[in-house]
C-alpha cells in the first residue's frame, strides 16, 4: 500500500513565476538576491515573515532553483542550539562553494529557536549572519519573535495571506492534475474557507476531492469540519450578527479550542462594541457572558469534564451575540488576543534575563541563579558608567537587547548603541591581537611532544618580552585582560601591585633576583617545554641557586611534569615558602603555563590546574618592584584565570585550599 502523498508537497512551486500572490515579496526578495551576484549587500540576510502557508519556504527554495543556487537547510525538526548553528550554518556561511556559485542557507521557523534548548541560538544566527559571505533567509511567522539584533541585520519582507481570488486558479489547476473536474464554485467556497492559507485549501481540496471524479459546491458542504473555518470569520459572524445558531455553528467548526476562543472575543469585544457616544452597555453585557463562559471553563480544567466546553462556548459566542442593542458596521481588524503576545514576551524576557544571568555568572565563576539573585542588579549599577558600561559589554559579549535588558531601558537608545558599538569595536581589537599572535595560534602540545618544539613556539611572546624589555611598556590593562574573564574594577589584578606591598618582609628578591628574571632570562627559547620537567621544578630546584635561566629552557617545562606528584602543595609548599617563592611568583616567571593549557586542556591532568596553584599566596609578598615589572612585561599575554582568580582571593591556608577548590569546582558543576 502506498501513502497518499499531500498534493501541498506534490504542487510546491518550483520557481518564482509559480509563487501564487505576494508579487511584491517575491520581488524584493529576488532584487536582493541579485544583489549577492555581484558581491556582498549591505543587508547580508532577509526575513520573510507572515502568515503560515503562504509560500514563504517555497519561495525561498524557488529562488535557489532559479538562480541556480546550492541550498543548505536547517528547519525545526533539526536540533538547533548554538553549537549546531555555527557548525552547520556558520561553516556553511563562510566557505565558498566548489564552483564559485552561491548557496542559500534557509533558517526555517526562526522564530522558534529562542528557549532553554536553544538559549545562545539567536546570538549564534546573529554572529552567523554579520559576517556570512553567503545570502541567509530566516523564515518566520512573527518577526517579533526574533531579537533587535537580528532584525537590525536583516532586510525584512513581509508575506501576506494569499487571496482567495488568486488561489482559484492554482486549486484549479490541481484538479487538472488530478483529473478531477471541480466546478467553479467548489474550488471558491474552498479559497474563502481557507482565509488566505493557501497550504491548508490544497489540503481541504485533497480532502474532500480524493477518491472523486467530480467535485461540486454540496459536495464541500457535505464535508462538513473538512472545510476549516476562519477565525476572522468566526468573529465577524459572532459580533455583526445576532444569529445564536449560526455562530455557534462557525465557532464549532473552528480549529481553536474554547479556551483560546474565549481570548479571542475578550480582546475584540471591547473595540467592536465601542460608541462614540460612550455607551458601554453592550461591552458590559458582553463581559458579563464572557465571565460566565469562564466560570464554566474553570470547571472544565478542574474536573476534566470537557462535556461543559459545550455550554462555555454557549455562552461566550451566543452571549457575545446577543448582547447588542444596535448593528456595529463598518471594518474592525480583528486582533488576536494581546495576552499571548505578553506571556510571550515574558517568556522571551525570563530567557533573556537567564542567559545574561549565565554570562554573569560565567564570569564570575558562580551559578546562574546565585548571579541571576545577586549580582544582575550590581552589574544593572555598574552599566550608568559609561566607560565601564563599554567594558562589561565586551566583558560579556552581551547582545544589544542584552544590554537594554541590563540597563533596565526599554528600547536601544543613542546612548545604548553607542555603548554597544564600541563595546564591538574593542572586542575586534582583542579579536585581532589575538589572532597576531602566534604563541595561542601554536598547537598546545601533547604529552609526547618532545619533538615537536612548535607546540610551544612562543615568537610573538618573545618579541612582546624583548620588546617590553627594552622600553618596559606597562601593557594596557584591557590587552592584559584579553584572555581573563575578570574585570578591571573592583578586584587586583597582578599588574597592580603596589611597591609598597612588594618591598614586604617576604620580599623575594634575594632568593629570586631579579637579575635572573630579566626578560633576556626569561626569553621564550628558555621557556620551551623540554626544561619544564618534574625534577627541575621540585621545591628544592626552585630554590634562588637552582633557578638560573637554564633550568627555565623549554626542555624542561613539559607539561607532563606539571603533574600533581610533582607539585603537590604539602610537598613543596615547605620549600617553597623557604625560599620565598610563591607558587603566583610562578605565573611571572612561567606566563607561558598558559600555553600548556590553551588549546589542550585536556591533555594536562585535572590536578594540574588545582593543584599547581591551588595554595597561591598574593604574590605581592614575594616579589620585588623589578619582578612586578618584569612580570608586567611577561604578563602582556593573556594569563589563565584561575592564576589571577587566585591572585585576587585572600589568604589561604596550603591544606585547606584543594578542599575548596573542589567544593567550588562541585557546586558550579551541579549548578549549571
Ligand atoms: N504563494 C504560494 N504559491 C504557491 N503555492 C503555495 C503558496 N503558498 C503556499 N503554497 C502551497 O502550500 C505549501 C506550503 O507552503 P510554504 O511551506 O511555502 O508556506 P510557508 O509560508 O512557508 O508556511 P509555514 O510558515 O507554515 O512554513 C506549498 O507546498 C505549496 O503547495
Amino acid at each position: 500500500m502506498t501513502l497518499a502523498i499531500e498534493w501541498a508537497e506534490k504542487y510546491r512551486p518550483q520557481t518564482l513565476k509559480e509563487i501564487v500572490g505576494n508579487r511584491k515579496a517575491v520581488q524584493d526578495l529576488r532584487t536582493w538576491a541579485e544583489k549577492w551576484l555581484s558581491g556582498i549587500p549591505e543587508r547580508r540576510a532577509v526575513i520573510l515573515h507572515g502568515p503560515a502557508g503562504v509560500g514563504k519556504t517555497s519561495t525561498a527554495h524557488a529562488l535557489a532553483r532559479d538562480l541556480d543556487w546550492e541550498v543548505i537547510e536547517l528547519n525545526a525538526s533539526d536540533q538547533r542550539t548554538a553549537g549546531v548553528i555555527e557548525k552547520i550554518a556558520g561553516s556553511a556561511a563562510s566557505m565558498n562553494t566548489l564552483f564559485g556559485g552561491k548557496r542559500l542557507i534557509i533558517l526555517d521557523e526562526a522564530d522558534n529557536i529562542h528557549g532553554t534548548a536553544d538559549r545562545g541560538g539567536m546570538r549564534a544566527i546573529a554572529g552567523i549572519i554579520k559576517s556570512t559571505l553567503q545570502p541567509i533567509v530566516l523564515i518566520a511567522n512573527d518577526v517579533y519573535g526574533l531579537t533587535p539584533t537580528i532584525r537590525n541585520l536583516c532586510m525584512e519582507i513581509k508575506f501576506g495571506s494569499v487571496q482567495s481570488r488568486s488561489m482559484v486558479p492554482a486549486l484549479k489547476k490541481v484538479c487538472e492534475s488530478e483529473e478531477i473536474s471541480c466546478s467553479m464554485d467548489a474550488v471558491q467556497q474552498i479559497a474563502e474557507g481557507a482565509g488566505g492559507d493557501l497550504r491548508s485549501a490544497i489540503n481541504d481540496l485533497q480532502a474532500t476531492a480524493t477518491g472523486r471524479k467530480t467535485l461540486e459546491v454540496e459536495d464541500i458542504s457535505t464535508s462538513g469540519r473538512d472545510v476549516k473555518e476562519n477565525i476572522f470569520k468566526a468573529m465577524q459572524r459572532i459580533f455583526k450578527s445576532t444569529d445564536c445558531k449560526k455562530a455557534l455553528e462557525v465557532a464549532r467548526g473552528l480549529d481553536e479550542s474554547p479556551e483560546d476562543l474565549v481570548h479571542w472575543i475578550d480582546e475584540n469585544l471591547p473595540v467592536q462594541y465601542a460608541s462614540k457616544d460612550g455607551n458601554l452597555e453592550d461591552i458590559k453585557t458582553g463581559f458579563g457572558y464572557l465571565s460566565r463562559a469562564d466560570l464554566y471553563l474553570g470547571r472544565v480544567k478542574k474536573r476534566q469534564n470537557y462535556r461543559m466546553w459545550r455550554y462555555a462556548s454557549m455562552l461566550m459566542v451566543c452571549g457575545t451575540a446577543v448582547s447588542k442593542t444596535r448593528p456595529y458596521p463598518g471594518f474592525i481588524k480583528y486582533q488576536p488576543p494581546s495576552l499571548w503576545k505578553k506571556m510571550g514576551q515574558i517568556r522571551s524576557k525570563r530567557d533573556l534575563r537567564d542567559n545574561i544571568a549565565s554570562k554573569v555568572g560565567e564570569h564570575n565563576f558562580e551559578s546562574m541563579r546565585y548571579s541571576r539573585n545577586n549580582l544582575l542588579d550590581l552589574y544593572s549599577h555598574m552599566l550608568k558608567n559609561e566607560e565601564s558600561a563599554v567594558e562589561i559589554t565586551a566583558d560579556l559579549k552581551l547582545e544589544l537587547e542584552e544590554l537594554i535588558y541590563l540597563s533596565g531601558s526599554a528600547k536601544a537608545s543613542k546612548k545604548l548603541q553607542k555603548i554597544y558599538d564600541r563595546a564591538q569595536e574593542l572586542l575586534l581589537e582583542g579579536k585581532e591581537e589575538a589572532d597576531g599572535t602566534e604563541f595561542f595560534r601554536a598547537p598546545a602540545p601533547s604529552g609526547n611532544s618532545k619533538e615537536d618544539p612548535s607546540g610551544f613556539s612562543v615568537k610573538t611572546s618573545k618579541e612582546k618580552a624583548e620588546k617590553h624589555s627594552e622600553g618596559l611598556e606597562v601593557p594596557d590593562s584591557r590587552t592584559s585582560q584579553g584572555g581573563q574573564k575578570t574585570l578591571n574594577f573592583g578586584f587586583v589584578v597582578l599588574s597592580e601591585i603596589s611597591p609598597e606591598t612588594t618591598n614586604s618582609e617576604n620580599d623575594a628578591s634575594d632568593t629570586f633576583k631579579p637579575d635572573n628574571l630579566k626578560s633576556e632570562n626569561l626569553k621564550s627559547e628558555n621557556l620551551k617545554s623540554e626544561n619544564l620537567t618534574s625534577d627541575n621544578l621540585k621545591s628544592e630546584n626552585l630554590k634562588s641557586e637552582n633557578l638560573t635561566s637554564e633550568d627555565l629552557k623549554s626542555e624542561n617545562l613539559k607539561p607532563d611534569n606539571f603533574t600533581s606528584d610533582t607539585l603537590m602543595p604539602e610537598q613543596d609548599q615547605a620549600g617553597i615558602d623557604e625560599i620565598g617563592l610563591k607558587s603566583d611568583s610562578l605565573t611571572f616567571s612561567l606566563p607561558e603555563h598558559d600555553n600548556l593549557k590553551a588549546k589542550n586542556s585536556s591533555s594536562l591532568p585535572e590536578t594540574f590546574e588545582k593543584e599547581a596553584f591551588s595554595d597561591s599566596e598574593p604574590t605581592e609578598n614575594s616579589i620585588s618592584p623589578e619582578l612586578s615589572r618584569v612580570g608586567k612585561s611577561i604578563n602582556s599575554e593573556p594569563i589563565i584565570k584561575k592564576v589571577s582568580d587566585k591572585a585576587e582571593k585572600p589568604e589561604v591556608k596550603a591544606s585547606e585550599t584543594p578542599k575548596k577548590v573542589e567544593s567550588k569546582t562541585q557546586k558550579t558543576l551541579f549548578d549549571f
